[in-house]
């Protein structure tokens, strides 16, 4: 089986999908991480070098190549890979997709240290800006995020909690 997490930069996809990978004893991939060793750069020198729009046909290629290379498969995705380029229905048709869906404030929480390393929350001068720009990005984003099969929300988003209800979806699907 392939899953793929989705979400908000913050979410916890790549967190949360490498212990997954563990606890149902499948690969685990990163799409950024699969990015960076492709373009042997960070995703920040990507977008300052060649833009978001390139940043976004790279991801959706590397995706379509991972589920190619894959049949058994736990993806974290970014934040913006469902979004663009008909991704979405990519993950969707080749697995099941999991929305974690944490509110803004627990966002702000984990991100405020840590949005230089992510092109688009850097640069913002304080926290309320930061908040400011989570929500209009989860506003424009819930269209394609809500189509997963799956959704959980803190404080129900732990490994066995989450592994519970993949288990679930497909011994009943
Ligand atoms: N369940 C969680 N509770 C608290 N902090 C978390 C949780 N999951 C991830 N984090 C923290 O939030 C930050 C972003 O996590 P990450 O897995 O990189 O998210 P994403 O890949 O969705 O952007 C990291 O600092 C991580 O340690
Ligand atoms: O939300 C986005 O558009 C992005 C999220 C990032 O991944 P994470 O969601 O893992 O932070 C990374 O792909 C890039 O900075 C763009
Ligand atoms: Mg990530």
């Amino acid at each position: 089986m392939r899953l793929f997490l989705i979400g908000m930069p913050g979410a916890g996809k790549t967190t949360l999908g490498r212990a997954l990978a563990v606890r149902g004893g499948l690969p685990f991939r990163d799409l950024d991480e699969e990015i960076v060793q492709r373009e042997q750069r960070t995703v920040a020198e990507i977008f300052a070098a060649e833009g978001e729009d390139y940043f976004r046909e790279v991801e959706a290629r590397v995706a379509r190549e991972l589920i190619a290379e894959h049949p058994r498969l736990v993806l974290a995705t970014g934040g913006g890979a469902p979004c663009f380029h008909g991704t979405m229905d990519a993950l969707k048709a080749a697995g099941l997709t999991l929305w974690l869906d944490v509110p803004v404030p627990e966002l702000v929480a984990r991100l405020q240290h840590q949005a230089a390393s992510r092109p688009l929350l850097a640069a913002l001068p304080d926290l309320e800006a930061l908040k400011l720009r989570l929500s209009e990005t989860i506003a424009a984003r819930t269209g394609f995020y809500a189509q997963a099969e799956l959704r959980c929300t803190p404080p129900a988003c732990t490994t066995e909690a989450v592994w519970a209800l993949v288990q679930r979806y497909t011994t009943t699907a």
